[in-house]
């Protein structure tokens, strides 16, 4: 694997690629790999890609200065990482690469709608300073297509709507939540967790798996969320949001229909971490 740090090596090596026939895979990341972001890079592999990886904790989609800070920086332990996933390409450019002329007076991308409310409103501009730094990584590397994972499923609605709205020429797949055997969503943030901490963590996702078993039962969805969230926030979690929305559009969904397609998204405070996570939860068609 060659690791570039600039975007006119990062464009030498995109254009040698592409002049060999390659298709251009690319998988964003802000670093300290785990296998959720692996399973990426496999993804990609499996869908014929020259495998173009980027590494860059974007400090404009922080809205905390006290979680940039802190945000783990493992840069040769995740080069390890994608070579041995056999990763073709590394972008790993530092700050004044990507924002050269500061932050203050950039250009932004604003994606209306499927942006606000969950995490939108948690960590206002957070999606803000998604798109933008998707959209400039996108002009840097030009790929075929592009894979996020579920975990941040809203960040793929943001993203998906600004590739149509934009006319960007690039495909977006969408790839399932990596999860370890207990049901915690892998996350880089899970390191911020005591051992302690670590063993109440698969509350989370417990939590939304109850949720959905209440709404398949029939349950309103305001009885389910404050049942779950009692019991996400009874393990020691405390609770940011809990919802329920459309599973395509992530419209909220207030009165469920038979053979609707949801999603119950969750982010909670656990010691130093914030931890979100979802699923997706069909429920039956009537029968006659
Ligand atoms: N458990 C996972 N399964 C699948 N994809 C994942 C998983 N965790 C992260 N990703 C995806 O990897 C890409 C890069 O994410 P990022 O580097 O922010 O990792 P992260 O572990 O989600 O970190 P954070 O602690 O910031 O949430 C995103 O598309 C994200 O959705
Ligand atoms: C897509 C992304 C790399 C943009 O900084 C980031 O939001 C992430 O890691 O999910
Ligand atoms: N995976 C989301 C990146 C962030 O928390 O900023």
């Amino acid at each position: 694997m060659i690791t570039v740090h600039t975007i006119r090596e990062l464009r030498e090596q995109v254009l040698a690629a592409r002049r060999q026939g390659q298709r251009i895979g690319f998988v964003p990341t802000m670093g300290n790999l785990h296998d959720g972001h692996i399973s990426l890079v496999d993804r990609a592999h499996a869908e014929d890609c020259f495998v173009v990886a980027s590494i860059f904790v974007n400090p404009m989609q922080f809205n905390d200065p006290k979680d940039l800070e802190r945000y783990p920086r493992t840069l040769e332990q995740d080069q390890q990482r994608l070579a041995a996933a056999s990763c073709e390409l590394l972008f790993a450019p530092d700050v004044k690469e990507m924002y050269p002329n500061g932050q203050a007076s950039m250009s932004r991308v604003t994606v209306p709608g499927v942006s606000e409310g969950l995490c939108g409103g948690a960590r206002p501009g957070h999606f803000d300073g998604v798109a933008t730094v998707v959209t400039k990584l996108f002009n840097m590397v030009q790929p075929d297509q592009a894979f996020f994972g579920e975990k941040d499923y809203q960040q793929i609605a943001v993203i998906r709507k600004m590739v149509a709205d934009l006319d960007m020429p690039i495909k977006i797949t969408a790839v399932p939540t990596a999860r370890a055997a207990d049901g915690l969503a892998l996350s880089s943030r899970n390191g911020y967790l005591t051992a302690e901490e670590r063993a109440i963590a698969p509350a989370l996702h417990q939590g939304l798996q109850q949720l959905g078993q209440l709404l398949k039962q029939g349950v309103t969805v305001a009885e389910a969320i404050a049942e779950a969230r009692q019991a996400i926030d009874n393990s020691g979690f405390r609770c940011d949001y809990l919802e329920v929305r459309c599973a395509d559009n992530l419209e909220v969904v207030s009165a469920p229909q038979p053979g609707d397609k949801l999603v119950i998204l969750g982010a909670a405070f656990l010691g130093n971490a914030r931890l979100i996570d979802n699923i997706q939860v069909a429920l039956n068609p009537h029968i006659d």
